[in-house]
């Protein structure tokens, strides 16, 4: 398989299959499916995780594979010792086989999974037929272990749970579910299980993007991993639709930042405004990036060349009040002696915005403008603050819209009516409820920020 190929069309944003497929077996693979892997040692949860992430998915197409499918067949003289025969070696499984059912599912076929028996030790047939679909889990002890099955990864997760516990779940289950008997099972633990957990599936733990402590205990990330695949899911349809939003990297920071920042009544002042203001920072910073820039080349104070960049020195922040004002303290941080206009914008619910208040810099037209607002919810306030802008002559294209949170709604409504604006957020969140707030969402932000209102340890 070519591994390459693999990650340059995941970067790409290429992804998921179409909501609207025809539904049979063969699907036109117009968007490649989410896949995540779950790794961990035998008897971590990770069968009991997968279904539970599968059933808070209900209203995606996902489907689970287990490795353990792909286990090889043992001949008859492999049965006569089987004692001596260690099923947690990387070799105990067909990955070749593996990779070629994953491909095809990957690329839209359905395909027929093996069926493997834990008493016989044998596959049996007929297969299990999997149809390709949004989301595909491919869970089992070593499945981050070998580096083609990690390239097709999305997600990599690792259940991570105490190995006492583990070796009881496992004397518990394999002798009610596997026929086997507390010595077997003891036996085999001592000689092949341990040993092959600490060669091969700890050190893979390393590949991990989210490492789940005690399994289908942690409902918290069980939660946030849902949370996650869902705005991917959506995400991804909305960057695709319009190339000039991007979301920035949703490394496990943001995502931390995001939960704490969009927690209700938990999270004090204080700690909303510290988290915001990461998440601020990193959205000012990756903003910053799709500015016009040019090549220097300078000396260090080695004598060695080095080759930067420079970036366009005809910048400014405006702000939409008042919660933009938010975010002036992290561009002024990372743009020294940036100028700051302001727009105040009022009017809620469908009666259209009114300019109450603007105060922005003469020579605004010859600019990059970084409009700065971290809620984009129905759009708007945005376009009427954006409006403003052009009629003061600031070139579509030299407009970034900055924020935190995005609703699709809004997404649309700009983007729409200027596709030449980029917009960088943090997160799309999944939609506005009948008071136009964002769902999930972070509340009323300002009162939140600022410490005012009756919304800030209760956002609606
Ligand atoms: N959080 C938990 N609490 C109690 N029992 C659990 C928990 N998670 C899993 N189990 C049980 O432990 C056994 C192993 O879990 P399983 O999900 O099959 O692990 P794995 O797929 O990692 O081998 C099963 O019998 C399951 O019901
Ligand atoms: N015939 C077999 C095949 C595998 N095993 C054990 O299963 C474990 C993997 O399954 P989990 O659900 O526990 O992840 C692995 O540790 C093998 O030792 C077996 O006993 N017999
Ligand atoms: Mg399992």
């Amino acid at each position: 398989m070519d591994s390459e190929r693999v990650s340059a069309l995941r970067d790409s944003g290429e992804n998921h299959f179409s909501p609207r497929s025809n539904g049979g077996s063969e699907r036109t693979p117009l968007k490649l499916p989410f896949i995540i892997g779950v790794a961990g040692g035998t008897a971590s949860g990770k069968t009991t995780v997968c279904n539970m992430i599968i059933s808070q998915l209900h209203d995606q197409r996902v489907v689970l594979v287990n490795q353990d499918a792909f286990y090889r067949s043992l001949s008859n003289e492999q049965l006569q010792k089987v004692n001596e025969y260690n099923f947690d070696h990387p070799d105990a499984f067909d990955t070749e086989l593996l990779l070629s059912c994953m491909e095809k599912l990957r690329h839209g076929r359905t395909v027929s999974i093996p069926n493997y028996d834990f008493k016989t030790h044998k596959s049996i047939e007929p297969g299990r037929m999997v149809n390709p679909s949004d989301v595909i889990i491919l869970e089992g002890i070593l499945v981050l272990h070998d580096s083609r099955v990690r390239d097709l990864m999305n997600m990599k997760i690792f259940v991570d749970t105490d190995s006492d516990v583990r070796l009881s779940r496992r004397i518990q289950r394999d002798t009610v579910e596997r026929g086997r008997n507390v010595e077997n099972v003891l036996d085999q633990y001592a000689k092949f299980v341990k040993p092959s957990f600490e060669e091969f599936i700890l050190p893979s733990k390393k590949h991990a993007d989210v490492i789940i402590p005690r399994g289908a205990d942690n409902h918290v990330a069980i939660d946030l991993i849902v949370q996650h695949i869902c705005t991917k899911l959506g995400q991804h349809d909305l960057c695709k639709i319009y190339p000039n939003v991007f979301v920035i990297h949703s490394t496990f920071q943001v995502r931390y930042g995001n939960a704490y920042a969009c927690e209700g009544t938990k999270t004090t002042k204080h700690d909303f405004v510290f988290y915001a203001d990461r998440l601020i920072r990193l959205v000012v910073e990756h903003g910053l990036g799709h500015l016009p820039f040019t090549e220097k080349q300078i000396i260090t104070p080695t004598g060695s060349v080095y080759c930067g960049v420079v970036f366009c020195k005809r910048l400014c922040g405006v702000s939409v009040i008042r919660s933009g004002e938010s975010m002036e303290n992290a561009l002024r941080a990372c743009c020294k002696g940036i100028k700051i206009g302001k727009i105040l914008i009022h009017g809620e619910g469908k009666n259209g915005r009114e300019l109450i208040y603007e105060k922005l810099p003469s020579d605004i037209a010859s600019r990059h403008v970084l409009l700065l607002d971290p809620v984009l919810a129905s759009g708007n306030s945005a376009v009427k603050a954006i409006s403003v802008l052009l009629n003061k002559g600031v070139a579509e294209s030299n407009i970034i819209f900055l924020n935190l949170i995005a609703a699709p709604e809004g997404i649309h409504t700009v983007c729409k009516k200027f596709p030449r604006l980029k917009i960088v957020t943090s997160e799309i969140d999944m939609t506005l409820n009948k008071d136009m707030h964002v769902i999930p969402g972070m509340g009323e932000f300002g009162d939140r920020y600022f410490g005012t209102g009756s919304s800030q340890h209760h956002p609606k």
